[in-house]
């Protein structure tokens, strides 16, 4: 309209035109500047919900099985970046989207009232649409064998950067070899995502250019037009833009297509997280038998062996082990014996592969897992840094009780951890960790501290402790079971209660009411102290090789 009025000396009406144009772009700018603001929040919402989401799913499985498992780590990465992707670009996508529809429709109508055959241009928009398509699953699929790659170098990358290494990397003049393996895997990651957006651009580019042609042949139609007086200039014009303005939409709506086929397929791996961590059990066996009040007669394993997921060779073998209801059992052995496999099949982070586990004649696997575990408490090695306030790192350990300060106070004390607090500024209310601006704890604090948590629930049937005392000395940790014992054996007279503890140090195994000597996944010698010792078998070598050392 603003051209042929120009054209036909028009004044007002090309005024009036030009006006119209200048009150749409202004709306469309506020309108884009206000739906910018709404944009963000939800997109922060969003993102947030799906982390939320993730975290609930990691954890969504009584097992820790899925946890070791490559394929399952390579997922939980690729999801860990393309979740925030997700959220904020599949939101932008879907409100571009209805934008898009909106322009594409109102250029349709201009189009269409020039020349129908120009309504056949967005057809033009199928073939770049279709390849677009296939050249993000070739993106995607690369971004899935990239990921072992991009661990890698975020592993590495953590090493390089982190407090923790920092010493050993220094002391060893490790960060040239840090570096190099970094570069080598991020170079291998690139590679292999470079190599894919090159097999990309062809299809991209062949949909690109089916798309120009169609450009082309529309603007000839319309000039054919104009020159046999069937058209006016501003028909010419509109043609040009509105033409162009289809090329734009039809790069947007892929672009928005692939966003979301993207997210989908984000989406797709969450649900395959989702069905790995809610798979029922393997075994089958229906979860019917209550979680007893207290154990008469105790556990027994009979010819347990387990072998991990993806691995063929055995850990346990053969194993036949009663543990009698409120005693102490220390386990012993070499590294890599078998020990904390054990201890995990007892708090069945994994099921044995063949044999069973019985609680007072029940199978194990009979008991509900999770009603199993409200019944058990552990500290571990490798025990969680609980970054909150001192009392809540502590009582977490038995969530009912988290505000009981009289309950954290105990746990500690039955932790031998009572005398940390004196260091903290606020006591139990010191937030600890430097992620929050806290105190940071020394290695051994930060483990007392676990203990503490394991010491929270007061009525267990089993607690396992796989050398949580590792960072104290010999001696503390003589004096922490001594007390301990004590604590055991009237827990233990309560509930029938057991205690399994694994440990190197055999000033505290000795104290046990039976020991267990793991060789190679086997139990090869079980009684007392004096048994073993008398026995003069691979305890007693172990036992004289230690004391010899201490004396
Ligand atoms: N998640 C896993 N996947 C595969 N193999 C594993 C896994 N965890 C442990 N193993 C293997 O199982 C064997 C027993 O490991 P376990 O941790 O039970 O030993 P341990 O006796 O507790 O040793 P340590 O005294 O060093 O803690 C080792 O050979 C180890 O390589």
């Amino acid at each position: 309209a603003l051209t042929d009025a120009a054209v036909a000396h028009d004044a007002d009406g090309a005024t009036w035109a030009a006006v119209a144009v200048a009150v749409t772009v202004i709306a469309s700018l506020t309108a884009g500047h206000f739906a910018h603001i709404f944009y963000f929040e939800l997109a922060e919402t969003a993102t947030g919900n799906l982390d939320r989401r993730l975290i609930e799913l990691a954890n969504g499985s009584t097992s820790i099985e899925h946890m070791e498992r490559p394929e399952y780590a390579d997922r939980i990465q690729v999801l860990r970046t393309e979740i925030n992707r997700a959220g904020f670009q599949a939101l932008q996508a879907v409100l571009a989207a209805v934008g898009l529809g909106l322009a594409i429709a109102i250029t349709g109508v201009l189009l269409g009232r020039l020349d129908p055959w120009l309504l056949l241009l967005p057809l033009a928009a199928v073939p770049p649409l279709l390849l677009g398509r296939r050249a993000e699953s070739i993106l995607g699929r690369s971004r899935d064998d990239a990921a072992q790659d991009g661990r890698r170098a975020r592993h590495l990358l953590e090493l390089g950067t982190g407090a923790g290494p920092a010493k050993e990397l220094r002391v060893a003049g490790l960060a040239g070899v840090v570096r190099s393996r970094f570069a080598a895997a991020w170079d291998g990651a690139s590679r292999t995502l470079v190599r894919a957006e090159a097999r990309a651009l062809w299809p991209r580019l062949l949909g690109q250019v089916v798309f120009a042609a169609a450009y082309v042949g529309a603007t000839l139609l319309v000039v054919r037009n104009a020159v046999a007086g069937r058209g006016t200039a501003g028909d010419v014009i509109l043609v040009l833009t509105l033409a162009a303005q289809v090329n734009g939409q039809v790069v947007a709506a892929v672009s928005v297509l692939q966003t979301l086929q993207r997210t989908a397929t984000a989406m797709v791996g969450l649900g395959w997280v989702e069905d790995l961590v809610t798979a029922p059990p393997a075994h089958g066996l229906p979860e019917d038998a209550p979680v007893p009040a207290r154990l008469t007669g105790g556990i027994r394993l009979t010819g347990v062996a387990f072998t991990y997921p993806g691995t063929d060779r055995p850990v346990l073998a053969g194993v036949d082990l009663d543990l009698p209801a409120g005693t102490t059992v220390a386990v012993v052995g070499e590294n890599g014996a078998g020990k904390s496999t054990l201890v995990k099949l007892l708090a069945r982070f994994y099921e044995p592969t063949t044999g069973a586990i019985t609680v007072d004649g029940v199978d194990l696997r009979r008991i509900p897992v999770r009603g199993w575990r409200e019944r058990i408490a552990a500290g571990f090695q490798d025990f969680a840094r609980l970054e909150f306030l001192a009392r809540e790192t502590v009582g977490v350990g038995d969530l009912p009780r988290i505000d009981s300060e009289a309950a954290v106070l105990d746990a500690l004390d039955r932790a031998d951890a009572g005398a940390l607090l004196d260091r903290l500024e606020d006591g139990l209310d010191t937030q600890l960790g430097l992620s929050a601006d806290g105190t940071e704890l020394s290695g051994g604090q930060w483990q007392k501290l676990a203990l503490g948590r394991a010491m929270m629930r007061t009525s267990p049937l089993l607690l396992l402790l796989d050398e949580p005392t590792s960072a104290l000395d010999a001696q503390a940790e003589h004096q922490l079971f001594e007390r301990y014992a004590h604590t055991a054996r009237e827990v233990g007279a309560r509930t029938g209660a057991i205690t399994v503890l694994v440990s190197h140090r055999f000033s505290t195994v000795r104290m046990a009411d039976l020991i267990l000597v793991v060789a190679d996944g086997r139990i090869v010698e079980a009684g007392t102290h004096e048994d073993l010792v008398t026995a003069d078998g691979l305890y007693a070598e172990l036992y004289g090789l230690q004391a010899a050392a201490y004396s």
